[in-house]
């Protein structure tokens, strides 16, 4: 199994009939690590905490496999084997939710009709001012999964043969699809599919309440349910089990908090909707970055418990930090839930004080007025959330629940006709038929079976050999579509998570050297940063300070800064201090020094 063994003179067919599930028994041999083994068995314990052992499908030995393959990734693995079982969220989120749509509030039927979309003339934030461009890449260090030259590898190719045949034999169509038109024709009929990130401070409630949100809209069923509370309350967390629904990974679960974006699917009878839980601790702020990058808005949770609200919107608290993060790298729509309002024994002066400062302070981030609104609930009992608050709960409150209100916040118009931009946040081998296959959302263009593309900055082309929207195979997909691309003619080293996928004959240029319009959070001298867009993370710095900018009309308020104060809005030359990264104009960047945000904005 070990990847020094010898593979070449190997049989495939050979390897998996002699292979007996004990990766051990002679792992000096086979070159296997000691800290390998403890990691294979560390893991392995840690995935059972998380599926249990209840699928047949999925034994120790397909865990071990995955576990190698992915390079002991719980996470990935994790998501890896419930594909296998059927058992991915994606798969179940098929179920319409029983909104009555019939009954939302006038308030809530006349946002909908009037909608949010389009261009906001007097945005201060920059992201805003620019159409974003194609997106750039990646990134230290994120692994793709291991080269198919041992055995275990094998096997898991193997275990992916199980895959239904029509998914994996698309047809490459001779003539070339009209895509835009195509598009045009059928956006009337489709469900629109609308990414939302989930933000807020820690312990706000944001895994519990989006895990309230899939239990009523039955994604996931009550028997799940009733075994995450007997596992929580095993371990003294009774309260977390709605939580769990998001929160999948064992670290996760024992330290009760939420470490990377999890990703989660469900459908009403007028949207799509994919959630993004965003962590809220601040060591994990780079991955809820990476899920902003993909959202088209922002649900805002907040504690609104006695000294809870305060805490998150002081200055070191998260709900500031995520509400300026999210709106400097474009979103323009959210809807803040102000929750566990069960402990305030739903008291409307204690929303009403949360509703004026948060309202005073998300207009000078640049939200417009018309663009925020303010639902009371909370996760852990369901008030207000899918059904409307227990009768007499909230007798001051006559407007939508949270889910009506989703549902009137209709996607920004996307440009499917640009060229083709999409950030990789998924590399795997998808068995024999598919040998490599890439996911991410398109934000730019358009994409269809056949085409030829490279992920810059690498300039390896691959064909597009099938496509998968939302787990159906589909000729083409568009901006705003999560997609499953899969590859021929180019090898899984060329593909990293974080690199940009562009047609061949239109790539993105990587960048060494770059100036961008940022809002500056903390106060900036030429300086070493981190830059992040999306998943893409690393290292560079500041090197000019090229003006200030007026927040209102973006004139030039002053030309060589010695340095830029928080709150300012500024022009910047940054360089990169290793390889150049896939950024262009219009890209969203978010720029971090010892562990805080200082800065975010758009590539000039
Ligand atoms: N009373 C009450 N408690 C809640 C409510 N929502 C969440 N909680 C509790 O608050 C704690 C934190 O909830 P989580 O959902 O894990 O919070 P989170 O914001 O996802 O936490 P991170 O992901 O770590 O930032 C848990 O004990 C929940 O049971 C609510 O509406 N009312």
């Amino acid at each position: 199994m070990s990847r020094h063994k010898n593979v070449r003179t190997m049989n495939l067919a050979d390897e998996l009939d002699d292979y007996d599930g004990d990766y051990y028994e002679d792992g000096e041999s086979e070159g296997i690590s000691p800290e390998d083994k403890a990691k294979i068995a560390d893991g392995l314990r840690r995935v059972r905490e998380v599926i249990g052992d209840d699928i047949p499908l999925i034994t120790d030995d397909k865990i071990e496999e995955t576990l190698w393959y992915y390079y002991f990734d719980i996470e990935r693995s994790i998501t890896y084997l419930l594909n296998q079982a059927g058992m991915t969220a994606t798969k179940k989120q098929k179920k319409t939710v029983a909104v009555d749509s019939k009954a939302p509030s006038q308030k809530a039927a006349a946002k909908a009709q009037q909608g949010f979309e389009g261009p906001s003339p007097d945005d201060v934030v920059i992201a805003a001012q620019s159409q974003s461009k194609g997106l750039g890449k990646g990134q230290k260090a994120e692994k793709a999964p291991r080269a198919a030259t041992t055995s275990i590898q094998k096997g898991v190719e193997n275990l992916k043969l199980t895959e239904p045949p029509e998914k994996t034999a698309p047809k490459i169509p001779k003539k070339k699809i009209d895509v835009v038109a195509e598009y045009e024709k059928l956006k009337s009929k489709r469900k629109e599919n609308a990414n939302l990130i989930v933000i807020g401070h820690v312990d706000a409630g944001k895994s519990t309440l989006m895990g309230r949100l899939l239990y009523d809209a039955g994604v996931v069923d009550e028997r799940t349910i009733q075994k995450y509370k007997q596992e929580a309350e095993k371990i003294g967390k009774s309260s977390f089990a709605l939580a769990w629904v998001l929160d999948q990974t064992g670290e996760e679960r024992a330290r009760g908090v939420t470490i990377d974006i999890a990703v989660n699917a469900f459908e009403t009878e007028k949207g799509r909707f994919t959630i993004l839980d965003a962590p809220g601790h601040r060591d994990f702020i780079p991955n809820m970055i990476a899920g902003a990058a993909q959202a088209d808005f922002a649900v805002l949770v907040i504690d609104s418990s006695p000294g809870e609200f305060e805490a998150g919107f002081n200055i070191r608290g998260q709900t500031k930090e995520h509400a300026l993060l999210v709106r400097s790298i474009g979103v323009q729509r959210i809807i803040v839930a102000v929750n566990k309002l069960d402990l305030m024994k739903w008291s409307q002066d204690r929303f009403d004080e949360i509703k004026q400062q948060l309202s005073q302070f998300l207009a000078t981030a640049g939200f417009q007025s018309k663009n925020v609104s303010f639902i009371p609930c909370s996760g852990l009992t369901g008030d207000n959330i899918v059904r409307g608050p227990e009768a007499g709960l909230i007798p001051w409150y006559t407007g939508p629940t949270l889910i009506q209100e989703l549902e009137t916040a209709k996607p920004v118009a996307k440009a499917v006709e640009k060229p083709l931009r999409m950030t990789i946040t998924d590399v795997y081998r998808g068995g024999v038929t598919n040998p490599v296959t890439i996911s991410g959302r398109i934000e730019i263009g358009n994409v269809q079976v056949g085409d030829i593309i490279v992920a810059a900055p690498g300039e390896e082309r691959a064909q597009v050999k099938g496509i998968e929207v939302d787990n159906e195979a589909t000729d083409w997909a568009v901006a705003g579509n999560n997609v499953q691309l899969h590859l021929t003619g180019i090898d899984m080293d060329h593909l990293k998570i974080g690199d940009v996928v562009c047609h061949a004959d239109n790539p993105l240029v990587p960048l060494k050297e770059f100036e961008a319009k940022i809002l500056a959070f903390e106060s900036l001298t030429p300086m070493v940063i981190d830059i992040h867009r999306g998943r893409l993370n690393a290292s560079g710095r500041i090197t000019k300070l090229i003006a200030t900018l007026d927040k209102g009309n973006g004139t030039v308020t002053k030309k060589k800064p010695r340095h830029i104060a928080p709150g300012s809005l500024a022009v910047i030359s940054i360089s990169v201090t290793g390889v150049p990264l896939p950024l262009e104009k219009g890209s969203k960047i978010v720029l971090r020094a010892d562990g805080l945000t200082v800065a975010a904005g758009v590539l000039a």
